[in-house]
């Protein structure tokens, strides 16, 4: 009975006291900025602890922000109105983290047997309300860790909303929203007006009980899912039919969950739902010359931006909103909804760490402060990766916000208007980058307006005081307008950039950022602080490759001097003194030398170890005082530069690319769980890195098939050697289980006994075989794809792109299969190695263009909708 229950919705009318609620906008407002209740509307019953807004303008009260720090085990709570989708977001949670979802209406069922509406029906409403208060309590009490609980917005009724605000206290309460056509279309019943009422009304009181908010974009408002290139309508109509509403899942999958991680971290998340490019190991703030680009709330919530494309060269993305509310864009009002709707916008469209900053933020009058301090509150509630809080606001406000950030890293900011008697040498610098310590920041930022040149310089002397003694908080510092560019060549982190595009005017005053990330590249090539570097593609015959197209046009999107070419051989003494010339950059390294140029390396990463194969070479041109070779941040940040080779660093990409087709490609309903199983069709360099991959997913069952059986088993027992040997992360379930590898001994068997049928084929099988241009014409057997929920099929050649297997698994997308091919994973396993090889992050898009556009002018026939699929959705 109680399964037939939980899978049923009732429709909106029949949740009788939301309902019933008023929903004319004339709801009035309390002094404390929360709707105040009118007839069943939920109500709170300690509306003095919400922050007083009226008493912090006049100067006699501080802001309150809202709780952030929980046990890690903490359950998380969401909390919305019917239909802006927080049960499918509690079910993704629960699948990542490995939780128990509980669904308050379904508990209720459970316990008394009767749905809300019926128990009030029989047994009238204070009975109800007196029940369903103690069914509230002891889910909170019962399911108080390990779980995602979901709350109807009926369940704030009475003294809900007071529980769940005490609750906020311990545990993360995520308010969910909505775009109001997203909602309609969900309830159907209602016209937009009424949807858009009913948000306006219920927003403040869930807010007022929440600390987090999630604007969860529906496919009808995500603009991201049109920019796909598609040549026509019709291609478009067809495609998204076939995946859409997979991708808006796996887009609403990935931003909440990046939402999750700022929350609650994603140290107990399953591995599969956990990035594997080098950099997003290393915190961006760690790194040195990191840009971050600075787009404005208006442009983004008006579409004004191409997203993707001004992320170009950039490592962060900071989103300024206005704090004059009532100048906003159009004249409207910035309300919650809206900053977090842009805020959506841009995760959406964005892997990189998103800084929230204030417009004007340096205005320091009373009302300003206030409305400043409430602002940074709602940013808080967005979870951002980072937050930027001016120290006008005052070390009690800052030091509160310090202490509520959860893992949002806070920049303190102090801007000199009015350049200090002695500039950088003045001792309120000192002071301020100690104060801003004291007061926890993560990131200490100071900006000086001058029109002194040698400020430029002094900038630089005082950054050097600073770092002797003091690495945290980072520091960033420069000067502001036309005379202080120069100072932004110089600074380490996060320097703002604006978006390429001309500019139209010159402001000496403006604090607004001048130049581009391309331009700051640009100078540190000018001043010799990067040099041009050689990068190559080394193999028998590389020919055909597409890597010097798409690496050479990200260095010139971003600025880079560097040049990639093509290095065919047949043999490997090329390689040798290629790799230790003075301006070597880096290499990529294809068959037949992937495991053969192991032995060339000093050191390898811990993955190519494992898997025995280098795709990809760096050079180290300095070692420690002991001569042992640098942490990866060290090699990281020294990037760039020419000189003697001293060591050679073996890195691989191939199961970086792969897994983060996986990830993509990985429907929710197919999340990697203990029993899910994975094949790799093959057993060669290729096989390797996809078994390592899927094994770094959490993958316990990975079935191996190859013609030559005695490659596959020795595949197969390199792997479970490792496992026994604990080498692998993840190849250990957490009640001590080992993942193994098993080998299938014909593609003719039907799937193995007591195993699940797979969610992830890999065919790592070439398309040709190499000594002809005979294709390989291999295909699965359709008796392994019969997994009813289908899953994720990769294939890594690209040359040809559409292979037997490609057609056989586009014909399976009906039935849930989601194909990612070659030119899927070449520009995965590229985005890994330009970070190796740059030190920054990949211009995604324009590298997936390259090898589409590519792709487009050798076909120059449509190729029945393949191509046309959805590639712009990125994980990291
Ligand atoms: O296998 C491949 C494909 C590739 O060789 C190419 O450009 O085609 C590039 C390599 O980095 C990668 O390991």
């Amino acid at each position: 009975m109680a399964a037939t229950y939980a899978g049923q919705k009732r429709s909106f009318h029949q949740m009788r006291d939301v309902g019933t609620l008023p929903l004319s906008t004339g709801s009035t407002t309390s002094t404390s900025g929360v709707a105040s209740p009118r007839g069943h509307t939920p109500h709170l019953d300690n509306a003095r602890d919400t922050p007083d807004r009226a008493s912090f303008a006049s100067g006699t009260t501080e802001p309150s922000f809202r709780a952030a720090s929980f046990e890690p085990d903490a359950s998380v709570v969401l909390i919305g109105v019917k239909g802006v989708g927080k049960s499918s977001l509690g079910v993704l949670a629960a699948n990542a983290y490995h939780r128990r979802l509980i669904e308050s209406e379904r508990v209720f069922y459970d316990t008394t047997g009767q749905t809300a509406n019926a128990y009030r029906k029989l047994h009238g409403a204070v009975d109800y309300r007196k029940r369903h208060d103690e069914v509230l309590e002891q889910t909170f009490q019962r399911y108080g860790k390990d779980a995602v609980i979901v709350l109807s917005f009926a369940d704030l009724e009475h003294e809900g909303a007071g529980r769940l605000r005490r609750y906020a206290a311990t545990h993360p309460v995520i308010h969910i929203m909505r775009d109001v056509k997203g909602v309609s279309d969900y309830l159907k019943v209602w016209t937009e007006d009424r949807v858009k009422q009913l948000l306006r009304m219920s927003g403040p009181v869930i807010r007022a009980c929440s600390n987090y908010d999630f604007f969860n974009r529906s496919a009808t408002d995500d603009s991201s899912t049109m920019d796909l290139g598609r040549a026509d309508e019709h291609e478009w109509s067809e495609a998204r039919s076939a995946n859409g509403s997979f991708l808006t899942l796996k887009r609403a999958e990935r931003d909440f969950l990046r939402l999750l991680r700022n929350i609650i971290g994603d140290h107990d998340r399953g591995p599969s739902h956990q990035s594997a490019y080098p950099l997003s190991q290393i915190l961006v703030e760690q790194r040195t010359y990191t840009y971050s680009v600075v787009v404005h709330f208006d442009a983004v919530v008006n579409g004004e931006l191409d997203l993707e494309e001004v992320q170009t060269g950039a490592d962060a993305v900071e989103l300024v909103v206005p704090i004059d509310f009532d100048k906003a864009s159009s004249g409207a009002k910035v309300d919650h909804n809206l900053v977090a709707k842009a805020f959506g916008i841009v995760r959406r469209a964005s892997i990189l760490p998103i800084i929230l900053s204030l417009d004007e933020a340096n205005d320091s009058s009373i009302t300003s402060r206030a409305q400043q301090a409430e602002m940074i509150n709602v940013f808080l509630r967005l979870a951002p990766e980072f937050c930027t809080v001016d120290l006008g606001l005052g070390d009690n406000v800052v030091e509160q916000v310090t202490s509520c950030k959860g893992y949002t890293r806070i920049i303190g900011l102090k801007h000199f208007a009015k350049r200090p008697g002695h500039g950088w040498n003045d001792s309120e610098c000192v002071y301020v980058y100690h104060n801003m310590q004291r007061l926890g920041c993560d990131v200490a930022k100071l900006t000086m307006s001058t029109t002194i040149e040698n400020d430029n310089f002094e900038v630089k002397a005082f950054k050097r005081r600073i770092r002797e003694n003091s690495s945290i908080p980072r520091l960033t510092c420069y000067n502001t307008g036309i005379i202080g560019r120069t100072s932004l060549c110089f600074n380490y982190v996060l320097t703002p950039t604006r978006p390429e595009g001309p500019l139209s005017e010159l402001e000496p005053d403006t604090d607004q950022p001048l130049v581009t990330a391309k331009q700051l590249t640009h100078a540190l090539f000018a001043i010799f602080k990067h040099e041009p570097m050689h990068f190559f593609i080394y193999g028998l015959d590389v020919s055909w490759s597409l890597s010097p197209a798409m690496h050479n046009a990200a260095y010139a999107a971003c600025g880079m001097a560097h040049h990639f070419t093509t290095i065919s051989s047949n043999g490997m003494d090329e390689l040798q003194s290629m790799m230790y010339k003075h301006t070597f950059g880096g290499c990529a390294v294809v068959q037949p030398y992937k495991t053969k140029v192991v032995s060339m390396m000093t050191v390898l990463s811990a993955h190519a170890e494992a898997i025995g194969a280098v795709n990809s070479v760096i050079p180290i041109r300095e070692l420690l005082d002991d001569t042992s070779v640098p942490d990866e941040l060290k090699i990281m940040s020294t990037r760039n530069r020419s000189g003697p080779v001293k060591a050679l660093w073996g890195d691989n990409t191939d199961w970086i690319g792969l897994r983060a087709c996986v990830r993509r490609g990985l429907s929710p309903a197919n999340t990697v769980r203990s029993t899910s199983t994975g094949i790799v069709c093959g057993a060669g360099g290729q096989a390797r890195a996809a078994v390592y991959a899927l094994l770094s997913l959490g993958v316990m069952h990975v079935f191996v098939a190859n013609r030559t059986l005695s490659t596959a088993h020795a595949l197969a027992d390199h792997y479970n050697k490792l496992i026994d040997s604990k080498v692998i992360k993840h190849a250990i379930g957490n009640d001590g289980t080992k993942a193994r590898v098993r080998v299938i001994e014909s593609f003719t068997d039907s799937w193995p006994a007591g195993f699940s049928l797979p969610t992830m084929v890999v065919c790592t099988i070439p398309s040709q075989k190499p000594d002809s241009s005979v294709p390989s014409n291999f295909t699965v057997p359709s008796s392994w794809l019969q997994n009813p929920t289908g899953g994720v099929a990769v294939e890594l050649s690209y040359n040809p792109m559409v292979t037997p297997f490609v057609l056989q698994m586009r014909a399976e997308a009906k039935r849930g299969w989601i194909l990612m091919d070659g030119f899927d994973h070449l520009p995965e396993q590229a985005f890994a190695q330009f970070e190796l090889f740059t030190g920054r992050r990949a211009p995604r898009k324009l590298m997936r263009d390259v090898v589409l556009d590519h792709y487009r002018n050798q076909q120059k026939v449509d190729d029945g909708g393949g191509v046309e699929r959805e590639r712009a959705f990125a994980v990291d």
